[in-house]
């Protein structure tokens, strides 16, 4: 494929991919056109001309003009359908539907291996911020420790526009929706979800781990309570909902999703709106911080140039991190994590799940909460995690191995003043 001959099948034609037609008519040096346009809803008005869309998949996945097909549908089954036919057709792919990617990796990885054919996704996480390629190449060689962020916009808007405009949830959420930030079903981003979709990627060219989803626990920014809200801002906290990927001592893994009270000189407290940042950790370079917008139609459509762009020379991951892993696994159970947790009256959690209780608060009028130490996998299989008024919140520490308690007690001197009534 040479700069002058991307002829695009584009499934898709909402927020991303009329994005992508913007950034395209604004690129002319990639000289890449869209062909043929695969479309659902046939009621819809559409802005181009009608002879470019069609509602029948095979027009596009069978017609041999078109060499790349770009999915930016909100169907994950149907993106799946799509994406595997096509490669197996031998035409290239760039997709940036986080949520089949994530469910369907191990076998994407093979069927890429097997055809010869690339597949691409660098709008799947972190929308514009470069983060798929710089782990896969920049950090080729380098030993990562961490990579932690806000790798969410559509929660970054809803929890700045929350605290900043004191608006409510709700109207925060669907403030965001009408930015074409939020997913079609946005339970994805507000329960953390979505997050973990992009994580489950994040781990694969970060440390060569190829997981599932439901292996890495998500709380989302949905059962908030105010007493949380109240605790942040009375230490002078930020919260945020944070994705983290640790390397532990013995080489494994922890990772998880969770809204998580960040220190106001963190660079993750100054990351606003629907921006995303991302840290990571690494022997070599040590700290590095990614810093731009995480959803949104043009931005999110700058990745996805990026990736046609990228096939024109020929790019194709590698997954070089997952030869080069050799046994490390995901490991909840070998790691711990420090959290605030409110609850009410009706339900509270288990103390003895803790392995340490560090304060507790009790008020008539305010509820109730306490701070401990919990290992991640008893967090995450805690039956009292999903009783209603349990809110769970990290305290701002990282994720760290299960033995090393003393550090975190260590680094949370100061975080754990008397919370007044
Ligand atoms: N919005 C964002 O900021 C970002 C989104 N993404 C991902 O990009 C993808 C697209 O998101 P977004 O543009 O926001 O979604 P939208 O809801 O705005 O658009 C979805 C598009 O998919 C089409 N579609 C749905 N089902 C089918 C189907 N079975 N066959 C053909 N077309 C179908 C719809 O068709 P019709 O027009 O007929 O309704 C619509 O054009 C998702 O995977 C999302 O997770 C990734 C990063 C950022
Ligand atoms: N809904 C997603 C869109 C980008 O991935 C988000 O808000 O981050």
């Amino acid at each position: 494929m040479t700069r002058s001959d991307i002829r695009i099948g584009l499934f898709g034609f909402g927020v991303v991919g009329q994005g992508l037609h913007t950034v395209l008519e604004r690129t002319p040096g990639l000289r890449a056109r869209i062909g043929r346009i695969g479309v659902k809803d046939r009621t819809k008005q559409r802005s181009l001309p009608a002879e470019l869309f069609t509602f029948d998949r095979n027009a596009l996945l069978d017609d041999a003009s078109l060499n790349v097909i770009v999915e930016l549908i909100d169907d994950a089954d149907e993106a799946y359908y799509i994406v595997t036919e096509a490669l197996r057709r031998g035409k290239a792919v760039v997709t940036a539907n986080k949520k089949m990617l994530a469910e369907h990796l191990p076998e994407l990885i093979e069927l890429q291996r097997q055809t010869g054919t690339p597949l691409l996704y660098e709008a799947a996480a972190c929308a514009s911020l470069p983060v798929i390629r710089n782990l896969e190449e920049y950090y080729d060689t380098d030993l990562l420790e961490a990579v932690e962020g806000i790798i969410n916009g559509s929660t970054n808007y809803i929890l700045t526009a929350m605290h900043r405009d004191a608006i409510s949830f709700a109207e925060a959420l669907s403030k965001a929706q009408a930015l074409g930030f939020a997913e079609s079903n946005p339970a994805l981003d507000v329960e953390g979800l979505d997050a973990r979709n992009k994580l489950v990627l994040l781990l694969t060219h970060a440390f060569g781990l190829v997981t599932s989803p439901q292996e890495i626990l998500a709380v989302g920014i949905d059962r908030l309570s105010n007493l949380a809200s109240d605790y942040a801002r009375e230490k002078g906290l930020a919260l945020k909902l944070i994705a983290e990927a640790r390397r532990l001592p013995d080489g494994n893994v922890a990772a998880a999703v969770l809204p998580t009270l960040v220190r106001p000189e963190h660079e993750l407290a100054r990351v606003q709106d629907e921006y995303n940042g991302l840290i990571t950790q690494s022997g070599f370079t040590d700290r590095q911080f990614f810093l731009g917008r995480g959803a949104g139609a043009v931005p999110t459509a700058s990745a996805v140039l990026s990736d046609l762009s990228a096939l024109t020379y020929g790019y194709r991951y590698e997954y070089k991190k997952i030869s080069q892993n050799t046994d490390s696994a995901l490991t909840p159970e070998a790691a711990e994590v420090d959290v605030l947790v409110t609850f009410t009256d009706e339900y509270a959690p288990q103390e003895t799940d803790f392995t340490r209780v560090h304060e507790t608060f009790h008020s008539a009028t305010r509820g109730h909460y306490l701070t401990g130490t919990i290992g991640l996998a008893q967090l995450a299989q805690a039956e009292w995690l999903q009783l209603p008024g349990i809110c769970v919140v990290r305290l701002p520490t990282p994720l760290r191995a299960a033995a090393n308690a003393q550090l975190a007690d260590t680094q949370l001197a100061g975080a754990e003043a008397v919370f007044a009534e």
